[in-house]
């Protein structure tokens, strides 16, 4: 029978629940759920010792099976270099081993081991373009860890996140990270920066090339033909007719009104705090926020957990969960696996949908 390409998840930082939210869906068989094999990036021993502190913990009655792999991402045939280890499809998971230099401790980070953290990246990116795997799905990593290792991201400034990550990897000049879940979706003109330096990123161009990719991936990963899109404005109350910021006026909306001329069903820069009531949310598809902490502390507060993060505009398709690291709760139980499994379904969906999905020899 011929199989669909693989799943990927990214256990990210290894001394946070990365592993932990992995090993709770495959003790309750959710990556079966799929019909594709999964994969996964991490540490072999440390993914073992983490599944006995969970079972010690009496989170998992007993230790899902995986088999492990070594990997070889130079070899010219990545499925052909699998099945030389023999790799096979009747475990939960095949485990991709990527060794961590320093031994893993839950819940303390060891910035030795962030190297190990930014290769299941470098992994991630390259299985994803050649199309080995038809989907990322990210856990998550600390971004300090990576900062203080001195990893930086492709084009030699600080490292900041997965989606800068991809973004340059792959070479595209902008990306957008969503967050979506049941009550909304909210995108972001801006992603990692300081409070400091938003204003000056509300360009022109970064406005425009945010609500084109908004609106194809709209239409193609999630099939909404006309999707209905509201932006936030800056400031508060929107500028309040811009004597409270300029932005809305000299920036933001005459790019969205280049969009409602071109037909397509955006609002102009609305307040944010009245935006994200119901009224409002229940007659729109996504919303544009134009930094972080604008959208992401309302979306979150409707389903954390439950949350699916992911970037729209790269070549490939990558979601994440929506939380961190949580180093508090790593091997002792407490981690909830919900986001991990919503990241997979859509990831998966999405694949469905996709034309590029190509069926396993
Ligand atoms: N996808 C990612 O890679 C990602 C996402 C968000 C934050 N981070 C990083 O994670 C690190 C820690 O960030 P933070 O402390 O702000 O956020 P966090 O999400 O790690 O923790 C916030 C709170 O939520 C709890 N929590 C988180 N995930 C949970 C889960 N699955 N089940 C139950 N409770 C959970 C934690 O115990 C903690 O109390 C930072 O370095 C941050 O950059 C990474
Ligand atoms: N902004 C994300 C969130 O709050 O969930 C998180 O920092 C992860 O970002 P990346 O996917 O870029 O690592």
């Amino acid at each position: 029978m011929q199989k669909k390409q693989p799943l990927l998840i990214t256990t990210g930082e290894p001394a946070g629940i990365g592993m932990d939210i992995v090993l709770i869906l495959a003790a309750e068989n959710k990556l079966q759920d799929f019909a594709r094999p999964v994969w996964v990036t991490a540490d072999a021993k440390a993914m073992q010792t983490r599944a006995d502190e969970l079972m010690a913990a009496g989170v998992l009655k007993s230790c899902p099976p995986w088999q492990t792999v070594d990997v070889n991402i130079e070899a010219n045939n990545f499925l052909k270099h699998l099945s030389q280890q023999g790799a096979d499809d009747n475990n939960a998971f095949i485990l991709l081993n990527i060794s961590c230099v320093a031994p893993v401790t839950s819940g303390l980070i060891n910035i030795s081991n962030s190297a190990m953290v930014a290769k299941q990246l470098e992994i991630a990116h390259k299985l994803a373009n050649d199309k080995t795997v038809a989907a990322i799905v990210t856990g998550p990593l600390q971004k300090s860890a990576l900062i203080e290792a001195g990893i930086k991201l492709p084009d030699g400034t600080m490292f900041s996140g997965h989606t800068e990550f991809f973004m340059q990897q792959s070479g595209c000049e902008k990306v957008v990270m969503m967050l979506a879940n049941q009550v909304m979706k909210v995108a972001l003109v801006t992603t990692h920066l300081a409070l400091k330096d938003i204003p000056a990123a509300i360009t022109a161009d970064n406005v425009r090339q945010t609500v084109q990719i908004v609106v194809d991936d709209m239409r193609e990963k999630f099939g909404l033909a006309q999707p209905r899109i509201l932006v936030c404005g800056l400031n508060p109350h929107a500028g309040e007719g811009g004597h409270l910021g300029t932005e809305e006026i000299e920036i933001i909306n005459p790019v969205l009104q280049e969009f409602i001329s071109a037909g397509v069903d955006i609002s102009e820069a609305m307040p944010a705090d009245t935006l994200f009531t119901s009224r409002h949310l229940s007659n729109c598809d996504a919303v544009i926020a134009m930094y972080h902490d604008q959208g992401l502390p309302v979306l979150k507060s409707h389903g954390f957990g439950d949350t699916v993060n992911l970037t729209l505009g790269l070549p490939y398709i990558r979601t994440s969960v929506d939380h961190g690291t949580a180093l508090d709760l790593a091997g002792r139980g407490g981690a909830s696996a919900t986001s991990l499994y919503q990241a997979l379904i859509m990831a998966n969906e999405m694949a469905d949908r996709s034309i590029v999905d190509i069926p396993l020899a």
